[in-house]
Order: structure tokens, then sequence, then C-alpha cells
């Protein structure tokens, strides 16, 4: 579905992956793990197209996207959520849903929001998808008010809708359960359960919680100084001799 084969991107002087591959099946959930500092956000960055590699290759439906503009990948499918939150906190919840409709409005994000005769049926439908993620999210009773008036939580799940109102075929998530409590995690992650048995579309995830990864991951890869160091099923994983030294620091 997605993948990335022999990936080199430095920094200047620092090199944040080297030659890593992975490969993002359909209808799985990908958690990436790793110490601090170990290439995940660069990783998901070049998988998503914000960052483009010195080396290698990245493929998105077996067609070569290196180099395509980061807001058509966005628009084929490959849709990114970011550390914290990316939305509008004036805007209503259901507002900033529809901002996830930008790409997929032919008028125009600003016609979105004016009544032109000739918009208002495909304002209907919009309205009509962001509602209906609104009601999937179990956000209803919140959908008018202002998005910066939430707890951490509920924000979370709205950038979820936001995303989920791109339509995604790829899910990439960068660490979205960061900052929570055990509540709100338990919470994301039955949305995130859901979203999967609900559109049949990998999830590719940063995590630092190895009880989330454990639970959710179909698959776990490990990036250590910019090299992947495993790949396996949690329980592999979490047995790999090179990945407890990279946790703990303890001599092979
Ligand atoms: N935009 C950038 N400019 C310069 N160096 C960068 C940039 N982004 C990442 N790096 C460097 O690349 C390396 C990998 O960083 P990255 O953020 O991908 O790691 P990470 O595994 O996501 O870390 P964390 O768990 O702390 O979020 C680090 O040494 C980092 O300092």
């Amino acid at each position: 579905m997605l993948s990335a084969e022999g990936v080199t991107l430095r920094f200047g002087g620092v090199t944040a992956l080297s030659d890593v591959s992975i490969q993002v099946r359909a209808d799985e959930m990908l958690a990436i793990i790793g110490p601090n500092g170990a290439g995940k956000s660069s990783l998901l960055n070049v998988l998503s197209g914000f960052y483009r590699p010195q080396e290698g290759r990245i493929t998105y439906q077996g067609l070569d996207i290196l180099g395509r503009p980061v807001h058509q990948i966005a628009s084929d499918g490959v849709v990114r959520t970011f550390q914290g939150t990316h939305l509008f906190p004036h805007m209503t919840v259901l507002d900033n849903i529809l901002i996830g409709r930008h790409a997929r409005m032919r008028g125009g994000l600003a016609q979105a929001f004016v009544y032109f005769p000739w918009t208002r049926n495909e304002e209907a439908r919009h309205r009509e998808i962001a509602e209906n993620i609104v009601e999937f999210l179990e956000i209803e009773n919140i959908r008018h008010q202002p998005v910066g008036a939430l707890g951490y939580g509920l924000r979370k799940r709205v950038d979820l809708g936001r995303a989920l109102a791109m339509e995604p075929r790829v899910l990439v998530m960068d660490e979205p359960m960061a900052g929570m409590n055990t509540e709100e995690k338990e919470d994301l992650a039955r949305f995130i359960i859901d979203v999967r048995e609900a559109r049949r579309i990998p999830v590719v995830l940063v995590e630092h919680d190895m009880g989330v990864v454990m639970d959710l991951a179909d698959r776990v890869a490990v990036l250590d100084f910019g090299r992947k160091i495993a790949d396996g099923t949690p329980a592999q994983v979490q047995a790999d001799p090179a990945v407890i030294q990279a946790y703990l620091g303890a001599p092979a």
C-alpha cells in the first residue's frame, strides 16, 4: 500500500534515517516505536511527503510518490495527524471537521462557508459527511462548541475527525495519545479500532506507550539511531534482544 525502500534522510550532519525500508500493508495497524530521536517522526514525514529523503524510494499503491506535492499525496489518501492538535481553536468542532473536507471541495474552502446558490448542494453534502463523522466519534453534544474550550482528549478526537474528513486510504498518526490520561487513551484507542473496522484502512502510528502498542498493533517496527532494528509482531519485537538493548541500553 505504502512503502519506503532504502530511505536515508539527513539534516546537515545529522542522519535522521539510515537505509530504512518499511512496508505498510493493507488493513494493518503498524506501530513505529523507538527511543527519543530514533527517527520515528522523520519516517512519518517521509512516508507522507513532508520530507524528501536524499536516498531511497517511497511508493504508494505501486507508484513512486517521491517529490509529489504534499497536498496531492494527502488528497490521494495518505492523511496524517501531528503531535498535539492542528485545529482552529475559535471555530466549532463541526467547522474544524469541515476544514478536513477542503481537499475534497470543488468550490474551494471559502465557498464552503458562503452560501452561493451554486455551491449549496456541495456544501450540504460536505456537511452531511462531517455530521456523520461527528456521530461516529460520539461528539454530537459538542459539535457547536469552539474547539479551544475542549479538553485535550476531545480535541484529539476532533483532530481524528478532521483527518477522517479527508477520506484517508492510509491514516498516519504521530503520537496520537501523547499527553493523555489512561481514560483518554482508552477512548481514542477504541475510536482508532472503530476507524479500522469501518473503513478497512491501514493505520500507521508512532507511540511511546508500550501498553498501547502491544494492545493495538498487528506489527511493530523499531527504530534506533535512524536504523530499523526490528520488525515483527508485538510479541516478537518485545522479546528481541536488540530492542531490549535499545530501550534499556544493556549490553547485548
Ligand atoms: N527538521 C529537522 N532539522 C534538523 N534535525 C532534525 C529535524 N527533524 C529531526 N531532526 C533530527 O533527526 C533525528 C531524528 O528525529 P525524529 O524527530 O525523527 O525522532 P523521533 O524518534 O520522532 O523522536 P521523539 O521520540 O523524541 O519524537 C534527531 O536527531 C533530530 O534531532
